[in-house]
């Protein structure tokens, strides 16, 4: 045991760099990480924010649990008078996925987005004060991510001044709302808008679904839970729904009216504001799903790179630091190394990539203020395709980590199954990772068509510019060192980014249609867009890298990060940048060996580096990744908690077992 515990202490002790101040470049600000850093501890100390039994409760008990834990949250942040900050990280650090989460990350957020000032004013301080519980009933059983085929209707029936809400086939059932199957009183409900005769299309409504008094479900609305979801604990603590509505009616203010509204007599008078503003919220988490990955993949890889440091398999003896005669650990084999480290990175360029679409995300908001829609279409491309990228990445990295952690990963108590069963859905939620691809691509397909008329790229497209330069530019690298160059990185991307773009282009011209053409191509358009994300993904941690970056050793480690998350890259899609002609093989061969080399480098600080990420063992929620490495006994004391091990004989063996043995034993006397 003593051993283990040095062993952690070992590892740390030949970091090459300040952790402390690792941790203030992960948290984004000394403010972010003093904040966090103080709200961990307090959830950590606190019992009532307990979870290592969620594995082994029941649906009802876990949900109630999850109820429980909720309020608590609630009571917590008034009785110490948190701030909204302070507010968002204790939900946070609790880690119980309930009503909650959908209540501030998409409630709020629609009626900030899509209500007028009036309206605001009417239900953010209800909303702000949880006197009433809202859901986001988007999704129908019949379509999710196909919006404008929605089907629910609000029929305006301007005798009453009324909406009338109605659910007129089996498919267009509200199917998927968080929060919604037990808990919501009221929802924001996307229906087809029909006035006069006429259908509108989709729009968004304030609908209360059940009373405040009994919590019943008002007359004409049907609503329960969907049922149980993917894994144990994980999403099955909170109430994913199902809603219908029969010929509901609600007042005509309660259409959420910023883009659009409804008059008195019943008439249909867009705003000055686009129509896509009615699908703000989306955009706004699709931003918060991109920091969410980089959480749960970094929270994956610290477990993971804790463990491969204590696990010990083969090898010649090496003798440890007190001379005793051990096995290899296994994060030393090289093949461990790279499937680990790689992922290391990708969880530092995921948080850097998605600090700056927060930036992004407050600069757009900022102009919408001023009635500038000018980066709307930008802002939707980059929040879809990074959403769809990180999370793509993170859910296959936590299921890698668990590989990584070979037996001992697969059970509950690594946290690795149930992170792994959280996280995965959030490829599908909030648009499916491939359909938002599919936005990308049409916005580079449309960018490459401007610049024929002579528009100038902005942004992250404003690299198509230089279209001319990268369709023909020969990659300079002549040895492994010179991959090290970031402006060679850069380059490389991008013209591997222009030229999958620029050949869809062109293969798109092909086709009888526009449509025809996207849908035959469509696999290579999502080559392209995923092309593109990644060169965001790279470009944004390379500006990281420019910035002032203080500590010692810090900047450092970020450069052999960055390099191993872009060479990585390059090993993984190497088809493509050697297909489009962006790298040669012989250049190909050296970011290789180049790559090797940055793991080697990186080896003696990986603990440190995850140790940067300041989570607690609570958050963690791992006998793997514990800080002080102390695995054996805690997995041995862990297993003796499962229920199985409260009777020394099983139940149902006198039912089950014995008469078996019995019959055989009998048998055998015969
Ligand atoms: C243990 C720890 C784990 C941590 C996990 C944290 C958990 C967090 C909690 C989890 C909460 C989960 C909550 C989930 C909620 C939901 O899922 S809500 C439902 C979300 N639904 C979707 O995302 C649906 C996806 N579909 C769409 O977004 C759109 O309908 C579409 C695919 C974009 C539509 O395509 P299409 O019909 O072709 O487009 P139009 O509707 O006609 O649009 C025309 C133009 O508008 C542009 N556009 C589209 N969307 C937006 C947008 N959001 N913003 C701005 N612009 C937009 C589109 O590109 C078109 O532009 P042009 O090409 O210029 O015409
Ligand atoms: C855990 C969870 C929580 C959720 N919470 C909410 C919530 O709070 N509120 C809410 O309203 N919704 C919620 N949803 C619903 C979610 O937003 C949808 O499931 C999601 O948008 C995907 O839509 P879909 O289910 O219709 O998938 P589909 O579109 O039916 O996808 C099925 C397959 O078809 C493919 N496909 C679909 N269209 C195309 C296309 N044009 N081109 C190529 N391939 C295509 C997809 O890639 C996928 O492989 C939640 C879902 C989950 C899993």
């Amino acid at each position: 045991m003593e051993r283990i515990m040095d062993h952690l202490a070992h590892e740390r002790s030949k970091a090459q760099f300040s952790v402390e101040e690792m941790k203030i470049i992960w948290a984004g600000s000394l403010h972010a990480f003093q904040v966090s850093d103080r709200i961990a501890r307090l959830v950590a100390s606190d019992p009532g924010f307990r979870k290592d039994n969620r594995a082994v409760l029941s649906r009802k008990e876990l949900f109630k649990s999850a109820l429980r834990k909720a309020a608590y949250v609630w009571k917590r942040i008034n009785e110490l008078a948190l701030s909204e900050e302070e507010a968002s990280w204790l939900r946070f650090y609790v880690d119980e996925l309930a009503y909650a989460y959908i209540h501030w990350g998409m409630f709020v957020p629609a009626i900030k987005g899509s209500a007028t000032e009036e309206q605001q004013q009417k239900w953010l301080p209800l909303a702000n004060n949880m006197q009433i519980i809202g859901t986001y009933a988007q999704t129908e059983l019949g379509h999710g991510s196909n919006v404008r085929g929605l089907e629910t209707t609000a029929t305006f029936d301007q005798e009453t001044d009324e909406f009338i809400i109605h659910s007129p086939t089996l498919t267009s059932s509200k199917w998927w709302p968080g929060g919604l199957g037990k808990v919501a009183t009221h929802a924001v409900v996307y229906a087809r808008l029909i006035t006069d005769g006429q259908d509108y299309g989709v729009h968004g409504f304030l609908v209360q679904i059940r009373s405040l008094d009994d919590h019943f479900p008002l007359p004409g609305v049907t609503v329960g839970d969907i049922g149980m979801k993917f894994g144990s604990g994980a999403f099955n603590s909170i109430d994913n729904g199902f809603l219908r509505f029969n010929h509901v009616r609600i007042p005509r203010n309660q259409m959420l009216m910023k883009v659009s509204r409804v008059t008195r007599q019943g008439k249909y008078v867009e705003s000055n504001v686009p129509k896509q503003l009615l699908y703000g919220a989306m955009v706004y988490v699709r931003q918060i799903i991109v920091a969410d990955a980089s959480i749960a993949l970094s929270r994956a890889v610290c477990i993971a790179t804790r463990y491969s440091a204590v696990r010990r398999q083969f090898g010649p003896p090496h003798e440890d630091e007190n001379g005793k005669g051990v096995e290899t650990q296994v994060i030393d084999y090289k093949t461990q190394q790279s499937r680990l480290f790689p992922l290391l990175a990708s969880a530092y360029a995921f948080r850097f990539v998605g600090e700056w679409l927060k930036w992004l995300y407050t600069d757009l908001i900022q102009k919408l203020e001023a009635n500038d829609f000018s980066t709307l279409p930008e802002a939707h491309a980059c929040t879809a395709g990074l959403k769809s990228l990180t999370t793509s990445a993170a859910a296959d990295g936590i299921k890698e980590c668990w590989k990584l952690c070979g037996g001992h990963g697969y059970l509950s108590s690594s946290g690795l199954p149930e992170l792994y069963a959280a996280f995965v859905p959030a490829c599908t939620y909030e648009g499916d990772n491939i359909v938002l691809l599919l936005q990308v691509s049409r916005f580079l397909m449309k960018t490459i068509s401007q610049l024929q008329t002579g528009k100038k790229p902005i942004g992250t497209t404003a690299y198509m510019a230089h279209v001319e330069h990268l369709i023909q530019c020969r990659c300079t690298v002549q040895k492994a060192e010179d991959w090290l160059n970031p402006s060679v990185i850069l380059e490389a991307f991008e013209a591997r980014a222009i030229r999958l773009s620029v050949a869809c282009a062109e293969n798109l011209t092909k086709f009888a249609t526009p449509l025809q053409g996207f849908s035959e191509l469509s696999p290579d358009l999502v080559e392209a867009a995923v092309a593109h994300c990644q060169l965001i993904v790279v470009s944004k941690f390379i500006e990281k890298l420019q910035q002032n970056i203080e500590g010692n050793g810090v900047k450092q480690q970020l450069e052999t990060l960055c390099n191993i998350y872009c060479l990585n890259l390059i090993h993984k899609h190497l088809g493509d940048f050697l297909s489009t002609g962006s790298i040669s093989p012989k250049q190909a061969s050296l970011a290789s060996d180049q790559l090797r080399s940055r793991y080697s480098k990186l080896r003696s600080n990986v603990i440190a580096l995850v140790d940067a990420f300041n989570y607690t063992d609570h958050f963690l929620g791992s006998v793997l990744g514990r800080y002080d490495g102390n695995v054996y006994p805690k997995l041995y004391e862990e297993a003796w908690k499962d229920p199985l091990n409260d009777s020394i004989v099983p139940d149902g063996y006198h039912e089950y077992i014995q008469p078996l043995l019995k019959q055989q034993l009998q048998n055998a006397r015969l």
